[in-house]
């Protein structure tokens, strides 16, 4: 019975339609300058289109299905209540929510309160996105993930389609069918974030960081382009709806940037190196020095060099938060600052990220809370 209470509380998506209404368009991203010469390095070599340029044709099919949904009005849950022993789908969708809720605040406490400041409607609507961002990633990361192959991503890629189209195979998913058939939330990021995990399983090494950021985009720039819609931009923001996806999407990349600098000695262990190897040999280094984990001259440049470029996608991201709704920055703004001191602790580490983990101490952690309050509660600037 539950089987068919989730398939009556989840109408047909409608995203995945719109979708294709969208003309392609040839707009560029910004050229972002890194010492000097392009961030993604294989743009100038490739006269072929470059990582950022097509990750940005996803950024504005996203842009394009928030200016369609603006005006259009929430689904009425209530017209759905009908009972069926004694049951209603309503009641059946609250505890699909609340167990997000609750798996949330297991894996993620800070980002849980901060979700609390936001509307009831869009806080479980975050939480649905963050489940199924976590159980994606358990797929080639949990306890199971030596049996994951590719057919294993291809039948929870059949899952994904199903629920958007208003078929949830079980409760988590029956609370993010809800979300995607009320917030303009496109189905494209979703499928990507599967392809960067079938990346992992086939793919150890990146030859410049041209690939390394598409590979940033599956599995951290997509939680941005999921998030926003439904986070919501200020009605009174003056900035592009492509620029704040832009702004989103520079977040996931910073994010996942710093996750790959932090782990170098823990991917290193499983065989992996997340860095782009052109660069590496331009600092002298190749994947033996990672293997061998010295912390050398060579690799503390080696390393500045990154930070740097990592720091640059956060403060790209920064300009974009303040176009969010106001009741969203806050956990926005948190985890901004949260995760890009795990940059400073690497510094502080003297660049030993083989075997030592940067770390946010408690202390700061918590300090960084009012400081992101404060961002939080200043307006929107215009961001173009
Ligand atoms: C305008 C503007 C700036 C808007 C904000 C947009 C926004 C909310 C961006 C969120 C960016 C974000 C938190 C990205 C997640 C990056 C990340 C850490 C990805 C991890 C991938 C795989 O990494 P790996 O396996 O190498 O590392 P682990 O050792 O496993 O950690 C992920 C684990 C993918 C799965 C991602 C999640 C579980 C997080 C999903 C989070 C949300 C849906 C909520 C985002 C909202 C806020 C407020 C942070
Ligand atoms: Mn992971």
């Amino acid at each position: 019975m539950a089987g068919v209470l989730l398939w009556v509380v989840c109408p047909k998506g409608n995203a995945t339609a719109m979708l294709s209404l969208i003309p392609r368009s040839g707009n560029k991203p910004k050229k972002r300058s890194f010492n000097g010469v392009s961030a993604v390095s294989s743009a100038v070599a490739n006269p072929a289109r470059s990582s950022e340029e097509r990750v940005y044709d996803v950024v504005l099919k996203q842009a394009a299905l928030v200016k369609e949904q603006r005006g259009r009005k929430a689904l009425d849950l209530e017209k759905r209540d009908e009972k069926t022993d004694g049951v209603s789908a309503w009641d059946v969708l609250n505890e699909a929510y609340d167990r997000c809720g609750e798996v949330c605040a297991e894996y993620a406490k800070t980002f849980y309160l901060g979700t609390l400041l936001m509307t009831p409607e869009r806080r479980r609507a975050v939480w649905a996105i963050y489940v199924w961002c976590r159980r994606t990633d358990e797929l080639v990361d949990g306890p199971n993930a030596s049996h994951i192959t590719p057919r294993a991503l291809d039948r929870w890629e059949k899952r994904l389609d199903d629920l958007f189209e208003g078929r949830p195979y079980d409760m988590l998913d029956a609370a993010l069918s809800d979300t995607v058939s009320k917030y303009p939330v496109d189905i494209q990021p979703f499928k990507d974030m599967i392809e960067g995990m079938r990346l992992d399983l086939v793919k150890s090494r990146y030859i410049n960081f041209d690939e390394l950021y598409l590979y940033c985009y599956y599995v951290a720039g997509t939680v941005g382009l999921m998030s926003v819609p439904v986070m919501g931009i200020a009605p009174e923001s003056k900035s592009s709806v492509e620029s704040v996806y832009n702004a989103a999407l520079d977040l996931g990349i910073a994010n996942q940037l710093t996750n790959i600098l932090r782990d170098v000695g823990e991917d290193a262990r499983r065989g992996r190196v997340y860095l782009p190897q052109d660069e590496l040999a331009r600092f002298g280094l190749s994947d033996d020095d990672i293997f061998r984990g010295q912390v050398t001259d060579r690799w503390r440049n080696f390393m500045k060099d990154q930070i740097k470029r990592a720091r640059m996608f956060f403060d790209e991201a920064e300009k974009g938060v303040s176009e969010l709704n106001s009741a969203s920055r806050w956990p926005v703004w948190a985890s901004l600052l949260l995760y890009r001191q795990i940059l400073d602790a690497i510094e502080e580490n003297d660049y030993n990220n083989f075997s030592k983990r940067a770390y946010v101490g408690k202390v700061k952690k918590f300090a960084s809370l009012p400081v992101a309050y404060g961002r939080a509660l200043m307006g929107t600037s215009k961001l173009i």
